[in-house]
């Protein structure tokens, strides 16, 4: 690691924004990052947010936060990248799709170009599968270290329901959302459990009357929380800075933690070459290991079709176009 202390540098490019400052903001207290560099084609916004979370730094930690440019990136250890344009309310993250592939196409070169050969980047930006397979199209990096936030933010936002609903300790559910950060996204009940007690044998335990109205309701709110939230307040950043700063703290800290996050699949559940989200063991190399499991017949062809949505809009995009070949 490069920074001072043995500690990571982290580029956050985008980092002027509501995702990139937020996230910046969470990783000042991770005790991984000794160093945060905030890019941004907003100078002075980026200025401006460095200036105030550096500030912040004598209350919590060492870590310094300045600005930077592209070529900054080059000594991060993580390269996280939440540019370019959210979703207005009623958008959909595939909509977002055009307008951020050509940011992508025109930035991630020059981000990449000089990178650290064990530097990992880490993809936020909507939509995130496609946007992921953009960066690693047009990028000399190998899949394992290009990786998108994928479901971790799901997972979580699913885990929180369940520990909601049964009153339980959120550290005793183990449940996972795989598949395509969005609409089609899989909840996978079938091996969902709470404190190692299969779901629908935990239902009976706590006496649900109707399962099946239980997990529509978990699934709709799952599903549709990124829409009710940009409905209230045009965006989200809390909950997503958290998942980000999680999943940066398992990379730096080479914990081999299990996560959720976006890779290549490279024929696990019979999926090929698509960026989707699947449990993946996460540590300093990125992605070390893509894990299957037990889904039930339902889930594995909801899968198929989450990975179906994101092959017909990568489709659309002209990826050699893009790559300048
Ligand atoms: N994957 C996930 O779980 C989530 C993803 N997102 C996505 O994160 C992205 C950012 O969202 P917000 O921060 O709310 O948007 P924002 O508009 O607040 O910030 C975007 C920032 O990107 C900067 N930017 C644009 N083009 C750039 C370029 N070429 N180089 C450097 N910086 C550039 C802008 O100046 C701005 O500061 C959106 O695509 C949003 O959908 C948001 C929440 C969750
Ligand atoms: C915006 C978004 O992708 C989310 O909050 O899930």
């Amino acid at each position: 690691m490069s920074a001072e202390r043995g500690k990571g540098t982290v580029a956050i490019v985008g980092g002027a924004g509501a995702v990139g400052s937020s996230t910046a903001f969470t990783l000042m207290d991770s005790g991984v990052v000794g160093e945060i560099i905030l890019v941004d084609i907003d100078d002075e916004r980026a200025a401006g947010e460095a200036m105030d979370l550096d500030h912040g730094a004598y209350f919590t930690s060492s870590v310094r936060v300045r600005t930077g440019d592209y070529e900054d990136c080059w000594d991060a250890d993580l390269v996280v990248i939440t540019a370019g344009a959210s979703q207005n309310s009623g958008e959909t993250r595939l909509e977002l799709m055009e307008r951020n592939a050509g940011i992508f196409a025109d930035m991630v070169p020059e981000i990449t170009a000089g990178l650290n050969d064990d530097a990992v980047v880490l993809v936020v930006t909507n939509p995130v599968d496609v946007l992921a397979h953009v960066t690693w199209a047009v990028s000399d990096l190998p899949a394992d270290r290009v990786i998108g936030s994928g479901t971790v933010l799901d997972t979580a936002r699913f885990r929180h329901a369940l520990s909601r609903e049964f009153d339980l300790d959120p550290a005793n559910v183990h449940a996972y959302v795989i598949g395509e950060h969005g609409d089609s996204e899989v909840l996978v009940w079938e091996s969902a459990n709470l404190g190692g007690v299969p779901f629908e044998q935990y239902c009976a335990h706590r006496g649900v009357a109707d399962v099946d109205a239980l997990r529509d309701r978990i699934g709709d709110d799952v599903r549709n929380a990124a829409y009710e939230i940009i409905e209230r307040k045009e965006r989200t950043n809390y909950g997503v800075a958290r998942s980000v700063t999680a999943t940066a703290e398992r990379i730096l800290g080479d914990d081999n933690s299990i996560l959720t996050v976006s890779t290549l699949a490279d024929g696990q559940h019979g999926i090929e070459d698509v960026y989707l989200s699947l449990p993946c063991t996460v540590n300093r190399g990125g992605v070390r290991d893509v894990l299957e499991f037990d889904l039930s017949d339902a889930e594995q062809t909801e899968l198929e079709e989450s990975a179906a949505v994101i092959r017909e809009s990568l489709d659309r995009l002209d990826l050699d176009a893009l790559a300048g070949d």
